[in-house]
């Protein structure tokens, strides 16, 4: 039996109005899902294309399986165990408009009367400004290839209002459509594009800010065959997820009439203001993967549950959540409280294996997002260090140990076994760099004082280096693990 055999409704023959900015396990786990809901129940009757976001990889996989795939949704609700198998097959199309052939492919996409929604995750990594080159066709940064999308999209449309997009980010940054327009405009100012076409973008396109929730551990490569007995079918692209789902949209009614999955059982929230739901998931649920994962990742741990079943990985969780960063949410206490007792089950969810390694991808722009922002306020509230924070932060720094091999970076555990760190080149070759610096007290200096990696001068934060590089000696001296004995 064959995944083909088994659909039962294709939703890939809908109208392509929908272009979508990769192809990653959370875009196919959770939006992709929602849109075939939506297409199941005939609300939407859209199909995705997707565009490549990234050059690496190809696309030969999903090819094979013509884009269909399953999703594994497990987890407990209520205590109970529930488990949901359900094949999406709402993507029509994926283009790698990297190379000509796609390309011309992707400018009939956003040159088509169809077409009316953009998707993108592209990491915390993507919604980033750069200087390139106007001549690029599908430059490197994802802003720029958006400017240039809708400038090819506003000259052969000659202009047409009826034409302009809605952008429906999932990047999570701080007001992602609001960060992408902003790029989107000053692109346009340094290419020094025609007004017309500036006012056209502002008044007939829009940008929705977005947050979104739903662990999504993509392929489960130690237990596949477990999983293909189950589906009763061979599935090379199948994604696994947990049961638990939130897209919280910024937007008016008109919006969501363009855009109305909130009618699926989907747990879509329509709001006027995305930011506490933002500020609430992304400091302690995201916060608490990223300042654990690297130091677990160290210590041996391999996926989210073991680390979370360690006494004092379990301990360092409810010491930086409750004593670092709730203190640092304006929000009910005790509304916080609970948000992250139901994410520690989350991370405990029997079902799902979530690796750290999966958690990596961009550590550096996600550390900044998610856990400096805590740190800081702490520090500017408490006028003290977080200690907490600030050995999350020494990990991070340890764990980007990095050298570069026939353009792969490998970091070293403690125990001399490689790991791949995936990240921006600019900043992997920076930590290379600042590697080679073997005395510890000029690399946490030189690390600290980078505003363009940090935005900001660290040195400034009183008390920061001390504690940073007291954390990095530790390390080598009683390792990771009795380090953070020491501070939980
Ligand atoms: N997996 C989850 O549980 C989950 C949940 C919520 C949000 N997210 C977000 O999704 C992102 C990707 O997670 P995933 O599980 O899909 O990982 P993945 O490894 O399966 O996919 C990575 C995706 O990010 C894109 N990407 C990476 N770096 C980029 C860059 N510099 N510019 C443009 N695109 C880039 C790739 O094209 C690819 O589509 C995360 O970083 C996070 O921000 C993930
Ligand atoms: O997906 P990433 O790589 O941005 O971050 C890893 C996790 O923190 C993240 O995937 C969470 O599981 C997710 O954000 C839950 O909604």
């Amino acid at each position: 039996m064959e995944i083909k055999d088994k659909i039962i409704k294709d939703n890939s023959k809908y109208p392509k109005k929908i272009l979508q900015f990769g192809q990653g396990n959370f875009l196919r786990g959770f939006v992709d899902w929602i849109i075939d809901l939506s297409n199941d129940e005939e609300i939407l009757k859209s199909s995705v294309i997707i565009a490549k976001a990234t050059e690496r990889g190809d696309l030969n996989r999903f090819k094979k399986q013509n884009f269909k795939y399953t999703l594994a949704m497990r987890g407990l609700e209520g205590g109970e165990a529930k488990e949901e198998y359900k094949i999406i097959t709402s993507i029509s199309d994926m283009i790698n408009p990297y190379n000509d052939k796609d390309f011309k492919s992707y400018e009939e996409v956003i040159k088509s009367e169809e077409l009316s929604i953009v998707i993108s995750n592209t990491t915390e990594a993507g919604i980033v400004y750069e200087k390139v080159n106007f001549e690029d066709n599908y430059p490197k940064t994802f802003p720029a290839k958006i400017t240039k999308l809708l400038y090819t999209r506003y000259l052969h449309f000659k202009g047409d209002k009826s034409k302009g997009l809605l952008f429906i980010p999932v990047e999570l940054i701080d007001n992602n459509g609001r960060e992408l327009k902003k790029i989107v405009l000053k692109h346009i100012e340094d290419w020094k594009l025609p007004d017309e076409f500036k006012n056209w973008v502002e008044e007939n396109n829009k940008f929705l800010n977005t947050l979104v929730d739903r662990i999504v551990t993509g392929y489960p490569k130690d237990n596949i065959s477990k999983l293909e007995e189950k589906i009763g079918y061979k599935d090379e692209i199948i994604v696994t997820s947990e049961i638990f789902n939130l897209w919280v949209i910024e937007g008016n009614k008109e919006d969501e009439k363009n855009f109305p999955i909130n009618r699926t059982k989907a747990n879509i929230i329509w709001t006027d203001n995305v930011k506490s739901y933002k500020t609430r998931k992304v400091r302690i649920l995201n916060g608490a993967h990223t300042s654990m994962a690297l130091a677990a990742y160290l210590s041996g741990f391999k996926i989210v549950r073991d680390m979370m079943e360690d006494r004092n990985f379990n301990n360092f969780y409810d010491f930086i959540i409750e004593d670092e960063i709730i203190p640092t949410i304006e929000m009910d206490k005790d509304e916080l409280l609970s948000f992250s007792n139901s994410v520690k089950d989350r991370f405990k969810n029997p079902f799902i294996d979530h690796s750290l390694l999966d958690i990596f991808l961009n550590s550096v722009s996600k550390f900044k997002e998610r856990c400096l922002s805590s740190l800081l306020d702490y520090y500017n509230k408490y006028d003290k260090i977080p200690k907490g924070l600030a050995f999350s932060l020494a990990s991070l720094i340890r764990f980007y140990k990095v050298k570069e091999k026939n353009n792969v970076f490998f970091g070293k555990d403690f125990n001399n076994n490689n790991y791949e760190v995936k990240d921006d080149i600019n900043i992997l070759k920076l930590f290379e760099k600042f590697w080679q610096e073997d005395n510890n007290y000029n690399l946490v200096k030189n690390i600290l004082s980078n505003e363009e990696i940090w935005g900001v001068n660290l040195l400034e934060v009183d008390g920061l280096f001390e504690e940073i590089l007291n954390n990095l000696n530790n390390f080598e001296e009683i390792g990771i693990r009795k380090t953070l004995e020491k501070i939980v």
